[in-house]
């Protein structure tokens, strides 16, 4: 099988075209091309013959096939789910603002960590997605905005909060990136990425020294260290104190920001107690927390609390000065919501 032109960087492809003693301006021509105009057909006539030949003899450009497409009725969000090369399946969502979207890529079919709330940790690791499969589940949603929305072709923010742990797949998100970011092709800026984890702290580490810029979520969801244990399984292993200390010790840049997820389970973790806890260990950091009520997925065994409750468990944040959203609930009704992804659509 032939490696995939997605899986390569700016830096790996120019590596290649030196190598092979190609024009300097093919490595620019071709993520111009791919990537600033999204383009999926063959770019004749704009690199030299033996430079096409090389590419299209030794690269795959196939990209990842949509399998299904659910638009919600309720608010425009849509859930594609991807077909891979090896018939594994991953799912992608685009969620509107003004007409303009956010994207939620996938990094792993399925995730190892097992959270207790979540759909996609039901389902137990599968494999790692390739860098390629996940620049191409941006260019396939992309492209499908075109077709369909005409006019509405602006992904404006990418979040790694789709399928999987993406510090668990670290290098391949990290290139990702490398190719998201690059001024030569989709040109995204740096404060328009974030990562979400559930507390991975090897990965973290490395976000830390190997990702400047890249904004960060990490999912919280209790104080208490029973629960949290209950909730994510890791945290057995990298405690939520040793990974908030190690986040306190990191020097963000201006516009580099973290965002504490925090899910809200009715009866779990949604009372006056869970909220002062939760105030007191984040009061004075530089944070905004975002509140996420449950979203219920075949069988689950936990529930959404009302929105009574939602909003009070705020108002203690407040008194604590923290910016705290409630995240709004979009594309539930085609189960696109947070945790509710899943690799059989
Ligand atoms: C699916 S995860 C993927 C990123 C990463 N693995 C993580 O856990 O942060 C993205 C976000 O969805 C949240 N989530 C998972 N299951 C959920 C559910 N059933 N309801 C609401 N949010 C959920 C996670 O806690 C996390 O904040
Ligand atoms: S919440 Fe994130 S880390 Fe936990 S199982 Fe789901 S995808 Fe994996």
């Amino acid at each position: 099988m032939k490696p995939s032109f997605y899986d390569l960087t700016y830096t790996d492809l120019e590596t290649i075209v030196e190598r092979h003693g190609f024009n300097n301006s093919v490595t620019p021509t071709l993520f111009n091309w791919f990537y600033k105009k999204k383009r999926n057909s063959p770019c004749h006539n704009l690199i030299s013959k033996p430079a096409l030949a090389f590419f299209e003899r030794y690269y795959d450009f196939s990209l990842p096939e949509i399998d299904t497409v659910y638009e919600s009725e309720k608010d425009r969000t849509v859930k594609f789910l991807f077909k891979l090369n090896d018939g594994q399946k991953v799912e992608t969502v685009l969620i509107p603002f003004n007409n303009k979207y956010s994207i939620c890529l996938s990094s792993q079919v399925g995730c190892a960590m097992n959270c207790a709330f979540c759909f996609t940790g039901e389902q137990g690791l599968k494999r790692n997605l390739t860098t390629g499969e996940m620049i191409g589940q941006f260019l396939k949603a992309w492209q499908w905005l075109a077709e369909n929305r005409p006019g509405e072709e602006r992904i404006l923010n990418i979040v790694f909060m789709g399928q999987g742990e993406p510090l668990h797949n670290f290098d391949a998100v990290k290139k990702a990136c490398e190719i998201f970011l690059s001024q030569f092709g989709f040109s995204v800026g740096v404060q328009k990425i974030t990562i979400s984890t559930a507390g991975y702290l090897p990965g973290l580490k490395r976000w830390n020294r190997e990702m400047p810029g890249v904004n960060l979520a990490l999912s919280l969801h209790s104080p208490f260290s029973e629960k949290r244990d209950e909730l994510i399984p890791i945290n057995r292993k990298y405690p939520l104190d040793e990974v908030l200390a190690y986040i306190d010790r990191i020097a963000l840049n201006k516009k580099q920001f973290v965002t504490y997820e925090y899910i809200l389970i009715k009866d779990f973790n949604d009372g006056p107690l869970d909220a002062e806890k939760l105030g007191t260990l984040l009061a004075g950091k530089s944070a905004y927390i975002s509140l996420i009520p449950f979203n219920p997925f075949p069988g689950s065994r936990y529930r959404r609390p009302d929105m009574q409750t939602v909003e009070r468990f705020k108002a203690v944040l407040d008194t604590f000065r923290i910016p705290t959203l409630i995240r709004g609930v979009k594309g539930d009704d085609v189960l696109a919501a947070c945790g509710q992804l899943n690799s059989n659509g």
